[in-house]
């Protein structure tokens, strides 16, 4: 209950409205995007079974054997295996790597491309369904970004309200990756500061988060020091900003920081989540920016093309290799 009202400030967007009313969704989702770059959505589409299957089978791939999982770890494109503390979010802070392993997987293309990731046994067996999931995160991302277009207004000249879509076309080459994470129960005495995932930014355009029973996922409100909660709700979803609709919206559009805390009341138990991260074709980031998505009276200071994220990449290679 606690959890629930501290997350007031937290939008709830229904997004059946994208069906029914699409300039009113436009309208909500651009808002959440200025204020907080976070916000939850219901009646998102997906199919409450296939995240069931998708959280079911997450369970029983990192409950495998360390040397199975080993088997499959990140390659040079980053996807793969992730190890305990292999991970390190928040360079500034941490000592010590993330309490969490993770499994990313790259798009699911349909063609027989010979550089296509090979998949351990139990996804294998179950690509269709991670497939589908993967597919219908990247659909709810261009639905979400078509509201932002309406709802910035970006001329018809320009593509209006296709054009965030055109640079994300599931077939283009980019660093979309759907990754499902586990975080063990901390093993470090309270004295010492774990945390389950460090402070940070995503770097794409979009990221979808489906959260199960346990909570501990936190905010940071952009110009603010607290941390606020995101509690799981259930049969929603977190959508949140990234780094690259920031710096195409030059700062409109907020990508805040978040992290994920031992709760004290949930630091003994395991903690599942599924992500899927959402970018902009490798090749297209850079491409000319409509005037529409450039504040007028903004203050923000101005992320500089290219190099922010540039300079997320390298870090996010460095600390793993
Ligand atoms: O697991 C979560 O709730 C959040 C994970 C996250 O922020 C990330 O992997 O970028
Ligand atoms: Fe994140």
């Amino acid at each position: 209950m606690t959890d629930i009202l501290q997350s007031k400030n937290i939008p709830i967007i229904d997004f059946s409205l994208f069906e029914t009313n699409q300039p009113l969704c436009a309208q909500q989702i651009k808002l959440a995007c200025e204020n907080l770059g976070f916000f939850y959505l219901k009646n998102h589409g997906f199919n409450e079974k296939d995240i069931e299957e998708v959280f079911h089978n997450t369970k029983l791939y990192f409950d495998q054997p360390h040397e199975e999982k080993q088997k499959f770890k990140i390659n040079e494109h980053y996807y793969g295996y992730i190890d305990i503390r292999q991970e390190l979010l928040d360079l500034e802070t941490q000592k010590i790597g993330d309490h969490k392993e993770s499994f990313n997987f790259s798009k699911f293309n349909d063609n027989d491309d010979p550089l296509a990731q090979v998949l351990p046994p139990l996804f294998h067996e179950r690509k269709s369904l991670f497939s589908s999931v993967s597919k219908k995160c990247h659909g709810l991302c261009l639905k979400i970004l078509q509201a932002l277009a309406i709802a910035l207004e970006i001329p018809q000249s320009e593509g209006d309200k296709y054009w965030f879509e055109s640079k994300h076309s599931y077939d283009l080459k980019s660093g979309d990756c759907l990754r499902i994470i586990h975080y063990p129960p901390t093993v470090i005495d309270n004295d010492q500061k774990d945390i389950r995932a460090g402070s940070h930014s995503d770097y794409g355009s979009l990221t979808v988060l489906f959260q199960k029973d346990i909570g501990g996922l936190e905010i940071q409100p952009h110009n603010s020091t607290e941390w606020v909660s995101v509690p799981v709700i259930p049969n929603h979803v977190v959508i949140n900003v990234g780094d690259c609709l920031q710096f195409w919206t030059k700062g409109l559009l907020k990508s805040i920081k978040h992290r994920v805390v031992f709760r004290k009341d949930t630091r003994d138990l395991d903690r599942y989540s599924i992500a899927y991260f959402f970018h902009a074709g490798s090749d297209v980031i850079l491409d000319s920016i409509p005037s529409q998505l450039i504040p007028q009276d903004n203050n923000t200071k101005y992320i500089t093309a290219g190099e922010h994220l540039q300079n997320k990449l390298n870090v996010t290679y460095q600390k793993i290799y």
